[in-house]
């Protein structure tokens, strides 16, 4: 088995730096006796566009559901600007959740509702906010993911790659701080990724929050991350972090360099 590794200078200290929005902490993941990964040591800086990466069945997902409080480690922690998550009450956990935006794969919107009503469902959930406010601000957020004047569509009557700026539309209404995405560009063609992954920067520089993502699709992680982790299936733990462009070129571990560099050699450009 490989040695663990890890991206972060402090964290034998377990204290976070100061820069660390998410700090993981010696994080072991398991279903049951089965482990997944361990030896799990990471920071997401404030302001990154972070990617977990990793072959299939890796655990990416599972790292993702972990670091949304969703599963619980079997050992170690993981901290929110240096407050530990894994270790908090109910209340805290809550409140640490509201600066929280999450998109799912497949986007879940709720079918049955315009795409303004599901914008508006965490306003009245989690806010006070009049009627009027609540339309000012769905109009609002609609219109930052560039489907003003969408409100009264149904998610059925917008194309995917709409959907998909709906459901980011949904997760920025309450301002949150980290945008959490599993898979966002997963079923759209190229042109609406790119046009995601260019939305998905704009949302993240004007709302100056820090970005977290798993993602298979190389022209997102070399066109938008700067940080990254590579979680190794076979010895359970990651074995490479940092900007994806330079693990791709100087990794010292051949399977990330591989894994980086032929789903680059997949790409169209690198075709012609
Ligand atoms: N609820 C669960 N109970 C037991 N095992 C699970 C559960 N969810 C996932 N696993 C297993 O954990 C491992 C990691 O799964 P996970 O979905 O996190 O991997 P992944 O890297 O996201 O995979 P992919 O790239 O294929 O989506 C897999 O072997 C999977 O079968």
């Amino acid at each position: 088995m490989r040695p663990s590794i890890s991206c972060s200078s402090t964290w034998r200290s377990e204290v976070a730096s100061s820069e660390a929005h998410i700090s993981v902490r010696g994080v072991t993941m398991a279903y049951g006796a089965r482990v997944i990964q361990q030896g799990l040591n990471f920071d997401v800086n404030r302001g990154d566009i972070f990617v977990i990466m990793g072959g299939s069945g890796c655990g990416k997902s599972t790292l993702l559901k972990h670091m949304l409080g969703l599963i619980e480690p079997a050992a170690g922690e993981i901290l929110y600007d240096g407050q530990s998550f894994t270790r908090a009450d109910t209340a805290t956990r809550d409140a640490m959740r509201r600066r929280w935006g999450i998109t799912y794969q497949s986007g879940g919107l709720f079918s049955a509702m315009t795409l303004g009503e599901n914008v508006s469902l965490p306003l009245q959930l989690y806010t006070d906010y009049s009627r009027a406010e609540v339309t000012e601000v769905v109009a609002y957020k609609l219109a930052l993911v560039g489907l003003g004047g969408y409100e009264s569509y149904y998610p059925s009557e917008v194309s995917g790659g709409m959907r998909k700026r709906a459901a980011l539309s949904r997760a920025i209404a309450l301002d949150p701080q980290i945008l959490f995405f599993d898979e966002p560009s997963a079923g759209l063609d190229p042109i609406s990724s790119r046009l995601l992954d260019e939305l998905i920067v704009q949302i993240k520089e004007s709302m100056g929050a820090t970005v977290v993502m798993v993602t298979h699709e190389l022209p997102s992680i070399f066109g938008i991350a700067t940080n990254s982790v590579y979680l190794d299936a076979a010895s359970k733990t990651m074995i490479a972090c940092g900007d994806p462009r330079q693990l791709r070129d100087h990794s010292d571990q051949p399977v990330v360099r591989q894994f980086l560099a032929r789903e680059a050699a997949a790409e169209p450009e690198a075709e012609a």
